[in-house]
């Protein structure tokens, strides 16, 4: 069974709740007018907390099978943690993604390891699914560290999974030095990354594990670099910053996406 392509805009610390409001009736109407055919890739969208309850209520007003998710969980289940939001209150929102260990929470914040192993748990326990951001800085790929470096850090954190719960997961390959930049990894970088972690899994679980899990590219993908980064067999979509926040970019990404994921089941 082919695995389901995935773009996902992480619109990081961006736009207040009108704003998202504005944003989902533009992209309704765009993919509306593209006949997007969400069986080909689906879509998903993560935005600020104060901003998922108006983009659930576009999404089901609009009648659109887009996903939600949320950029960050705790790891708590609920109670005097403030500041916190849980699992539980994420999934009765209507997600069904939370992003763990994005660099730049790991970077302004602190959380380690444990922290994410108990975030990925508490994702899975809500019915939901952890998208773990993995990927190198510019140090590491300078002394050619980069595979290891990004497999180790999904050992890390999915170590003392069950298969059951492995396969549930996606992994995101975000490269530092590509985020934010205007130039991504080569298709032939964030293929090499993919199917190490792809490897990965099948050495720490089994083959059947590593054959579900999704593995998307995440660093300056745009319209233009959609295809030839979609080129590598075990990239199955992305995870997009900037480029997620202009509906028209982010929509012919998808539309991308789709023609990319259809040519891929034909082969
Ligand atoms: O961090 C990213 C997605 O999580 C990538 O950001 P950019 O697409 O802006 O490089």
């Amino acid at each position: 069974m082919a695995r389901t392509a995935l773009v996902a805009g992480n619109w990081k610390m961006n736009f207040d709740h009108f704003q998202a409001t504005y944003f989902m009736q533009k992209l309704a109407w765009l993919l509306r007018d593209a006949h997007y055919d969400f069986d080909d890739a689906e879509i998903a969208i993560m935005p600020p907390f104060t901003s998922i309850r108006s983009v659930q209520v576009l999404v089901e007003s609009e009648n659109m099978k887009i996903k939600i998710g949320a950029q960050n969980v705790s790891e708590m289940s609920g109670g005097a943690f403030t500041g916190d939001v849980s699992a539980e209150m994420l999934e009765k929102l209507g997600c069904s993604y939370t992003i763990i260990g994005h660099s730049e929470r790991r970077k302004y914040h602190p959380e380690d390891d444990v922290n994410l192993v108990d975030k990925v748990r508490a994702t899975l326990a809500a019915g939901m699914q952890p998208i773990l951001c993995v990927g190198e800085s510019f140090e590491e790929r300078r002394q050619g560290i980069e595979l290891t470096y990004a497999t180790n850090q999904v050992a890390d954190v999915t170590r003392d999974l069950s298969a059951g719960q492995a396969r549930r997961m996606l992994v995101a390959y975000e490269p530092v030095w590509a985020i934010g930049r205007g130039a991504s990894a080569t298709p032939q970088d964030a293929q090499d990354a993919a199917a190490a972690i792809r490897r990965h899994f099948a050495q720490a679980f089994d083959e059947d594990v590593a054959n579900d899990v999704r593995i998307l590219y995440g660093g300056s993908v745009k319209a233009a670099n959609a295809m030839d980064l979609m080129a590598g067999p075990d990239v199955d979509g992305f995870l997009i910053g900037g480029a997620s926040l202009d509906p028209e970019e982010f929509s012919k990404i998808a539309r991308i996406v789709a023609l990319a994921a259809r040519r891929r089941r034909k082969q």
